[in-house]
């Protein structure tokens, strides 16, 4: 671990696009460890910013840290920043600023000096951000997710070493092993500390940790802090994953399900996931307009997909397509029935395209009223034709995910959430509180 200097300067970005927003870093303050119930014992968080390891005086100070979220279908920045107003006080969270680029960096499986160039473009924001005299003590990491884990073992890696050179160019702190791909469990487990710490829930007496849901475009998470004993028992043990602070253990339940992300699913729907050589050939599903014939371009492959024209099209007939995805093939605990859970991403997208949320404010559905739209638009497709042409398969794929796929009820609840106080609800955070710890940057 290399210890990193004190930082004395008080200055802050001119730039932060959201508004100061102190959040205690009570949690990480905590002896944090972390233990996957079928490996190695990893440590996290422990010591993070331990108290007076700066001089007595230290003035108010100011730092960052830089993350990216190198996606599926897209690249993003997040910019965290960080107060410590006296050298007695935990450090804060004060804001982030937020960016992202489309299409995602596995799109350059061919092209990898132009990928890296997606990520200069978004890092040159920082070092507007950034004051110039902490550049040298900010550090920066990318962590890849599905789109680089479903590329081969070389193309990744070559993307992953152009993105490391634009890094080692700029004028940032780079960690060792700064650009990887981040294993499913702890995009999981990350978003659901980014979660429960952004609403509070993970200090104090009274916690009522939540659970989370995220769609990205290739795959997806479900975690959540079982509150009984037989889910214990009777999940797969690498469903399981502990960590202890506070003096509490907090034993999380998580899973990554590659290829079930939104764009994987309709990809799985058509037939065409994991196809090779599918150049020219034609991928058709009820759950799209009858006349329709398009192409898509995803994670570098060319796909020509199209409507049922002559046979049946329609919410019934798509359900059962979609159904012969998600059926059997997760875990279903009990106990999450009748639960309720934070749900973003792709779940988010689809409710603020049909309505069903505001954009700006986000909102609690139930399952049912997921279903109640794919029958809507996809019953009415011809109504629905300035939308995506896939949005009946995504509503409906989304509806079969959730009922026949995790087993909750069509009265579940679910919270859906682009930002907690202005702050993203991605794991990005949770990794960027594991990133500061692990360098040792305190005051
Ligand atoms: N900071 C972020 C990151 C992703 N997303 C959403 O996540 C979905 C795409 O997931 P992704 O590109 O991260 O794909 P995965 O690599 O996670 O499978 C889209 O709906 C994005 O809009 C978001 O809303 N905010
Ligand atoms: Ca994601």
């Amino acid at each position: 671990m290399t210890a990193h200097p004190c930082l004395t300067s008080s200055s802050g970005s001119g730039r932060m696009a959201s508004s100061r927003l102190p959040i205690l870093l009570a949690l990480v303050f905590s002896s944090f460890s972390f233990v996957h119930s079928h490996s190695n014992r990893v440590m996290w968080f422990q010591d993070l910013f331990p108290p007076n390891v700066c001089p007595i005086n230290a003035k108010a100070n100011t730092f960052y840290g830089i993350m990216f979220d190198a996606g599926s279908t897209g690249t993003r920045i997040h910019i965290y920043t960080f107060v410590q107003k006296s050298p007695e006080s935990l450090p804060e969270l004060e804001g982030e600023i937020f960016e992202s680029v489309k299409p995602g960096l596995s799109a350059y499986a061919d092209q990898p000096e132009k990928g890296a160039e997606t990520v200069k473009k978004l890092l040159d924001m920082a070092i507007d951000a950034v004051p110039p005299h902490l550049w040298k003590k900010t550090p920066v990491v990318l962590k890849a997710t599905a789109g680089l884990r479903l590329l081969s073992e070389e193309k990744a890696q070559a993307l992953l070493l152009e993105v490391k050179e634009v890094f080692e160019e700029s004028p940032f702190l780079v960690p060792e092993d700064s650009v990887s791909i981040m294993d499913g469990s702890y995009e999981g487990i990350l978003a659901w500390i980014t979660v429960n710490f952004l609403t509070g829930q993970l200090s104090g007496q009274n916690q009522h940790t939540v659970g989370t849901l995220d769609l990205g475009g290739a795959s997806t998470q479900i975690t959540f802090l079982p509150r009984f004993e037989e889910t214990l028992k009777e999940s797969p043990g690498d469903f399981l994953t502990s960590f202890e602070m506070f003096n509490s253990t907090y034993k999380l339940y998580t899973h990554s399900y590659l290829g079930f992300g939104l764009k994987a699913a309709r990809l799985a729907t058509l037939g065409a996931l994991n196809m090779e050589a599918v150049d020219g050939q034609m991928f058709r599903s009820s759950c799209l307009p009858k006349q329709l014939e398009a192409e898509w371009h995803f994670g570098g492959v060319k796909y020509r997909y199209g409507g049922n024209k002559e046979g049946e099209t329609g919410f019934k007939p798509c359900y059962l397509e979609v159904l012969k995805v998600v059926k059997g093939k997760l875990h279903q605990p009990d106990e999450i029935r009748g639960s309720s859970f934070y749900a973003f991403s792709y779940y988010y997208d689809r409710a603020v395209d049909t309505n069903l949320i505001d954009y700006e404010q986000g909102g609690v559905l139930e399952v049912r009223d997921f279903e109640r739209k794919a029958k809507e638009v996809c019953d009415n497709m011809e109504r629905y034709n300035s939308a995506s042409p896939f949005l009946c398969m995504d509503l409906t794929y989304i509806t079969a995910l959730l009922k026949e796929g995790f087993g909750f009820r069509d009265n579940t609840l679910l919270q859906l959430t682009k930002k907690v106080n202005n702050i993203e609800t991605s794991w990005t955070l949770g990794a960027t509180f594991h990133l500061l710890q692990s360098l040792g940057i305190t005051y």
